[in-house]
């Protein structure tokens, strides 16, 4: 089957990152197919971050394009991708730690907010009704993640699994077409991250997922694609099983130590 540029959401062409003399990525490409959870792996190194950090808009490129539905995107600060249908998470949770969990998820709302979440926040530019619907809507994603009961509390109370929730939560509730995930699995324990390979494959049903993660366990079970980068150059792109079988990736993770290897559960493709 022949695709086009409309069957993906998003694509990187040709992406260059270069740091000084470093060059962190080289000539790197990728398609984020509607509905497909995408994995980026690779050893220490490899450029994962650089590459989220491009897709999300935080790192502009050297080189390349990054185009969201066929076309440059709208912009690239944050609140574009957001307003634009692309969400993330972060490695270090980034909650405001003096705003209860539900202002929280309220703030992540800002797309769906004719004011934008913060004015209701903080009361400026107020609109009850607004107020009101993104109140709801975020105590409805709370419930949906099961932490509704923890609405009103202030996120550092809680415990890191839970505060990763709500950092989820956060992400979800203006209902992106693209949620970026970094490291979701670190820190949490085997039973929570059984959870969230459940709910990244749920998440799927309505939005595409690209995933950085070194716990390879949980990328071989919820990724329909993976890309792996190796000093920067994308070496195997396929299913999990595929790449898993490319000799390749077997030897760009020899060096990397066993536990970062993924046929283990925190590293290389068996
Ligand atoms: N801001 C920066 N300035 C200079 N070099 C950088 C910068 N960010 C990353 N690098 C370098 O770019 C390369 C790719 O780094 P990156 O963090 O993207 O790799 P990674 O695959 O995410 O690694 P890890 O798995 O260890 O997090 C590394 O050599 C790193 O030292």
């Amino acid at each position: 089957m022949t695709t086009t540029a409309a069957d993906h959401l998003l694509r990187a062409d040709g992406v260059t990152v270069r740091f000084g003399g470093l060059t962190a990525l080289d000539d790197v490409g990728l398609q984020v197919a509607p509905g497909s959870v995408v994995g980026l792996i690779g050893p220490n190194g490899a450029g994962k971050t650089t590459l989220f950090n491009v897709l999300s808009g935080v790192l502009r490129p050297t080189a390349g394009t990054i185009t969201w539905k066929g076309a440059p995107p709208p912009g690239r600060r944050p609140h574009h991708l957001a307003r634009a249908g692309i969400a993330r998470t972060f490695q270090g949770l980034n909650l405001f730690p003096m705003m209860t969990v539900l202002d929280n998820v309220v703030a992540g709302a800002d797309r769906l907010a004719a004011g934008g979440a913060f004015s209701l926040i903080s009361g400026l530019g107020r609109h009850h009704r607004d107020e009101r619907e993104l109140r709801a809507r975020a105590l409805a994603a709370l419930e949906g993640f099961g932490i509704a009961e923890h609405a009103h509390r202030l996120p550092g109370t809680l415990p890191y699994g839970l505060q990763k929730q709500v950092a989820l939560a956060r992400a979800c509730v203006g209902e992106p077409e693209l949620l970026l995930l970094d490291e979701p699995a670190s820190g949490l324990s085997g039973t929570q991250i059984d959870a969230l390979a459940e709910q990244i494959r749920g998440f799927s049903r309505d939005m595409a997922v690209v995933l950085v993660e070194h716990h390879m366990d949980l990328v071989m079970r919820v990724c329909d694609r993976i890309v792996v980068l190796d000093f920067g150059r994308v070496i195997s792109t396929g299913t999990p099983e595929e790449v898993q079988a490319d000799p390749l990736v077997t030897r760009a993770y020899l060096g990397a130590s066993d536990d970062a290897a993924p046929g283990h559960t925190n590293g290389a493709p068996r």
